[in-house]
């Protein structure tokens, strides 16, 4: 069973390369692709617990409802110190827990095609999956007796691999790739089929692109 850990930037500020597409919504969509990862995940039969890393009030009361864990966005210098500080909280509790972390711009994310990742990323002392640009991850996990260093931001997919970290090669998991960065990319969303907090704040818009 694996502890996920997913970062959450405070909305307000974040999915900035949204802004031409849905406008004074960014915060709100943000919120939403954050909210329907987090429910995403936290159904998946391979996962035990949630922790989610954010600032954000909004989001601590919607998720903590859905049964995640909170930890403060510690020690405030980005995101992967972010993430270790949340791997640091789980190890704190269970020190020998398998530790994923996963990005919160996954809204079309669907529990069993985690489940599918998860259970090859336990094959392996420390692993990654690329996400659908083919440069970054949306993925990084470890073994319980293995530190956890995640390289996210930039060519991560590179840096993962750099690290030595075994690139899991998972067919047909679209939903777990698809991290969204642009318009085209929730477009690409739309088709996997978002999930509803996500659906319900697209709706709002007249169009996407
Ligand atoms: N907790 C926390 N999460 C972060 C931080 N920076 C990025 N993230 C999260 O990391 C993941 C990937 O972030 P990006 O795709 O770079 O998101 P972004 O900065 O909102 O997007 P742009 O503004 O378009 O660059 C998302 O889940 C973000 O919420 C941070 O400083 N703290
Ligand atoms: C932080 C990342 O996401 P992106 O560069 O897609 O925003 C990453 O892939 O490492």
């Amino acid at each position: 069973m694996w502890s996920i850990v997913i970062p959450v930037k405070r909305p307000e500020f974040a999915k900035t390369r949204l802004t031409d597409a849905v406008g004074e919504l960014r915060p709100y969509v943000a919120r939403a692709f954050a909210t329907d990862t987090v429910a995403a995940a936290l159904i998946c039969r391979s996962v035990a617990e949630v922790v989610v890393v954010t600032d954000d009030d909004e989001i601590r009361a919607e998720v903590e409802l859905l049964g995640a864990d909170v930890v403060t966005d510690a020690p405030g210098s980005g995101l992967n110190p972010a993430l270790r500080h949340g791997a640091e909280t789980v190890r704190a509790r269970r020190p020998r827990a398998a530790v994923a972390s996963l990005s919160a711009d996954l809204p079309a994310l669907r529990p069993g095609e985690l489940e599918r990742v998860l259970t090859e990323a336990a094959k392996h002392r420390s692993s990654f999956l690329a996400d659908a640009g083919g440069i970054g991850t949306t993925l990084y996990a470890c073994a319980g007796d293995v530190p956890f260093e995640p390289r996210f931001g930039g060519r991560s997919r590179a840096a993962h691999r750099a690290s030595g970290a075994v690139e899991l090669d998972v067919g047909d998991v679209p939903s777990v790739r698809r991290d969204i960065d642009t318009a085209v990319d929730l477009c690409d969303a739309m088709r996997i089929g978002l999930g509803p907090r996500t659906e319900s704040v697209i709706l709002q818009l007249d169009s996407v692109i």
